[in-house]
């Protein structure tokens, strides 16, 4: 399969079909057993993995946290990716964008499964990756509201050229956002 850069790629499937393995293997947290995966030309089994990561970067279908705050939670991409930390405007309008209307200083242990998965889209929206890989980024959230932030978060992925792999059981997101839809199935 061929993943278009700059572009919203949607991955759907039955649950057990291997979505989440898939998106796994594009960043080498999983080697597959058969085949190859190539990056911009080059097989990814030959690069370094946390640098692969610093550029192809993953949401875990489970929000993680890294830090207390919200700040916290943000600034922790762009110190993994060695790149400049964000000033307050930069992650208010990240928050903005993503939906997620609280402090900087808010405990993130405070929030909610949806909103914690809404901070983890902030987090990598600030790091400017060149790909994201999302698990089912948006589970926790109502059917209005996953539609709101994925629009406006896939706005602003295109806005820096950033290439969106998403796996999603929403067939409403993959319909009106994608713009390739893979579809696997179990054998
Ligand atoms: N680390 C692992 N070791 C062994 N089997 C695994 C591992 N990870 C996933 N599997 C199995 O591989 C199959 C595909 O799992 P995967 O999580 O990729 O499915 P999925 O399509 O993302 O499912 P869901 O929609 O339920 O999240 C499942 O049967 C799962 O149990």
């Amino acid at each position: 399969m061929d993943i278009p850069e700059n572009k919203n790629t949607c991955i759907i499937g039955e649950s057990g079909a291997g979505k989440s393995t898939l998106l796994k293997m594009f960043n080498k947290m999983y080697i597959p057993d058969k085949g190859t995966i190539h990056y911009k030309g080059n097989p990814i089994k030959d690069m370094d993995p946390v640098n692969l990561r610093r550029e192809v970067v993953m949401i875990s279908q489970t929000p993680l946290l890294f830090g207390d705050t919200i700040e916290e939670n943000l600034q922790k991409g762009l110190i993994f990716s060695e790149k400049q930390t964000a000033s307050r405007e930069e992650m208010t309008q990240a928050l903005k964008i993503v939906k997620l209307d609280k402090d900087l200083d808010t405990d993130a242990k405070e929030l909610s499964g949806g909103e914690r998965q809404r901070l983890s889209l902030g987090r990598v929206l600030l790091m400017k990756p060149e790909a994201y890989l999302l698990d089912e980024p948006t589970s926790a959230l109502d059917e209005e509201t996953e539609l709101e932030v994925m629009k406006s978060f896939i706005v602003a992925a295109r806005e820096h050229g950033g290439t969106v792999v998403m796996v999603t059981h929403s067939t409403n997101v993959a319909e009106q956002y994608g713009d390739e839809i893979i579809r696997i199935s179990k054998r």
